[in-house]
């Protein structure tokens, strides 16, 4: 008899680990028990990992470096990057099975709400495979290009990745994107083809498209189906072959990369780290590479996936570390912490995020000025792509001038400062950002999206290649693309740098000042003004001259009806219309 596979601890090494799309079948038999750490018999093996008991014995050092897997999963957006984590946190036993395991590392929730990841979520899995004990290291990325440097980030902490792709809609932008970004870090590519329980999934046509594009032998694609658990565990046993383990030396004085980190009101900064060399423990003096300030060591732990402290971390290993630092400039993105005294030569860090769409931001209430400046700085040290400067309005009062990588971010920051943080925000129209040269010349012609080149993927893909003024995309261009084709195109962009273009600032007056929040730049065009003499058919000029002077009659009267004070939440309403157009 043969039973469809659904949780095993055994590694699946007879089975072929590239099976095609059909639903994976094993042969019933006794499951190899687990060994990890001290078990005692009596344990259920299905709930060894989750039970707290295990998880509170945890000892790292039963890890040795060639026992690790660091990995990402990326994908374009809804490609099944989460569903596949739910999979991989059920089969390996971190989390029990149940019905509910919807996204389980969505753990925001902005991101349950949405129903997309934004926060790149970590995970250690412990896995046994032909009696040895695998501790991997997991990392689900968002997959909308407005967070892509969440990906890039995350990719520093890994040697290999899942590049999941949905069997039916097959590479789309994002699937190239994230392809290059692990590509260009020298990182092994797994290709998932997931969804091949679709009716009209075509996993043979996205196979070609990967070794086309990609040039990745058809046959290392890995069919599954993660709503279904369809041959999950194979991709558990390619982890493991075809992921190197970190090349590391836990000898040397210790070198901890912090590739994120958040604020928690009571303990203070919870920096995620990633150990390149050395060991740390609970107790250690740690210095800050960008400080110079140095800490003790409060509590040191991996995401299983939520906060399990462990006493130490090895080199190669990823967790979490608390030291005490309260003030959220002190724990920047891409910082290298060491001991107190070892100093050790920084590791390079992150580019920082290029900003492509700015907007003001206010306190609805300037009383609460402090309460939101304190909630900016510490959603910043989540989500470091954000950029802050001081400004201020005659209006609004005091505020800032945040940057974002695109309008989803911009949404979702703004929906996180109100759920995490409780705020109340005024945001401008988002702009973004020009260069001008101030002339009186009108003659040069406005730039239009210029083709750069065109590539087909296959007999029904094609992938172009445009440039466009940046603020002719990052408003509704996404949308109307995805309406026009009935959702089968996709999307990406990234800066091109500046380019000359006839551009006028547009000035809104109200009583004769300029209201700065209401400023837009746009393409130059002719001023309007209505044809009040559109419906005199030759005759009488005095008639055309009474017209005339009529018109002008009520240009006065509006300049007189613009000495008002406009209240504020008819400056907010404007403002939000502005920003839905
Ligand atoms: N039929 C089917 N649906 C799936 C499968 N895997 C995921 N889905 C569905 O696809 C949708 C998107 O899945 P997610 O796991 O959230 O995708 P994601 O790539 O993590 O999404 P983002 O993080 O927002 O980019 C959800 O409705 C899932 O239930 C699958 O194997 N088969």
């Amino acid at each position: 008899m043969w039973t469809l596979v659904g949780r095993g601890w055994g590694c699946a090494r007879a089975l072929a680990p590239r099976a095609t799309g059909a639903a994976l079948l094993v042969a019933p038999g006794p499951r190899s028990a687990p060994t990890l750490g001290a078990a005692p018999e009596s344990w259920a093996t299905d709930r060894l990992y989750s039970s707290a008991e295990f998880k509170e014995k945890l000892d790292m050092s039963r890890f040795p470096v060639e026992n690790i897997r660091n990995f990402s999963i990326v994908a374009h957006v809804d490609h099944g990057k989460s569903t596949l984590a739910d999979r991989l946190l059920e089969l390996t036993g971190t989390i029990d099975k149940t019905k509910n395991n919807k996204q389980v590392l969505d753990k925001l929730q902005v991101e349950r709400e949405r129903g997309i990841t934004v926060k790149a979520q970590t995970a250690s899995l412990f896995y046994n495979c032909e009696g040895k004990q695998y501790l991997l290291n997991l990392i689900d990325t968002p997959g909308h290009v407005d967070f892509s440097y969440e990906v890039s980030r995350s990719l520093s902490a890994c040697q290999g990745v899942l590049l999941v792709v949905d069997a039916n809609e097959g590479i789309q932008a994002q699937t190239v994107a994230n392809f290059f970004l692990a590509f260009e870090a020298q990182l092994s590519v797994i290709p998932v083809i997931n969804k091949i329980d679709l009716k009209n999934a075509d996993p043979e046509r996205v196979e070609n498209q990967i070794e086309k594009v990609f040039d990745i032998p058809s046959d290392e694609c890995i069919k599954i189906s993660a709503k279904l658990g369809t041959n999950v565990e194979s991709v558990l046993q390619a982890i493991i072959e075809r992921i190197p383990p970190p090349k590391v030396h836990r000898k040397n004085p210790l070198r901890a990369l912090v590739f994120d980190s958040t604020f928690d009101q009571y303990r203070g900064v919870i920096a995620n780290v990633a150990l390149f060399d050395g060991v740390v423990s609970k107790g250690d003096k740690i210095v800050s590479a960008h400080t110079q300030k140095t800490y003790e060591v409060n509590e040191v732990g991996v995401l299983n996936p939520n906060e399990q402290p462990t006493h130490k971390l090895y080199a190669g290993q990823v967790g979490y570390l608390i030291a005490g630092m309260k003030d959220v400039t002190e724990a920047q993105i891409g910082d290298t912490l060491c001991l107190h005294k070892q100093p050790v030569e920084p590791l390079p860090g992150f580019k920082s995020a290029k900003p492509m769409v700015f907007a003001g931001m206010y306190p609805l209430d300037q009383s609460e000025y402090n309460n939101l400046k304190s909630a900016i700085e510490k959603l910043t040290l989540n989500d470091s792509s954000v950029t802050v400067h001081r400004d201020s309005s005659l209006a609004l009062g005091a505020g800032w001038r945040l940057g974002f990588l695109g309008l989803l971010h911009m949404e979702v920051f703004n929906q996180r400062l109100e759920q995490e943080y409780n705020a109340s925000v005024i945001l401008t129209t988002p702009t973004v950002p020009y260069k001008a040269v101030l002339s009186s010349s009108k003659l040069i012609k406005a730039r239009r999206a210029v083709q750069k080149n065109m590539i087909f993927i296959d007999q029904n893909r094609v992938m172009l290649k445009y440039l466009f003024p940046l603020n002719e995309i990052v408003v509704d261009f996404y949308d109307s693309l995805k309406s026009l084709s009935s959702g089968y195109a996709s999307f990406d962009y990234e800066d091109a740098g500046y380019q000359t273009a006839e551009l006028v600032k547009m000035d809104i007056l109200l009583n004769g000042n300029t209201v700065e929040e209401l400023v837009t730049v746009v393409h130059n065009v002719k001023a309007y003004r209505k044809n009040v003499l559109a419906k005199c058919y030759g005759g009488d000029i005095t008639r055309k001259m009474k017209l005339l002077k009529r018109q002008a009659e009520g240009k006065k009267k509006l300049r007189k009806i613009g000495n008002v004070e406009v209240p504020k939440d008819a400056f907010i309403k404007v403002l939000k219309t502005q920003s839905s157009k």
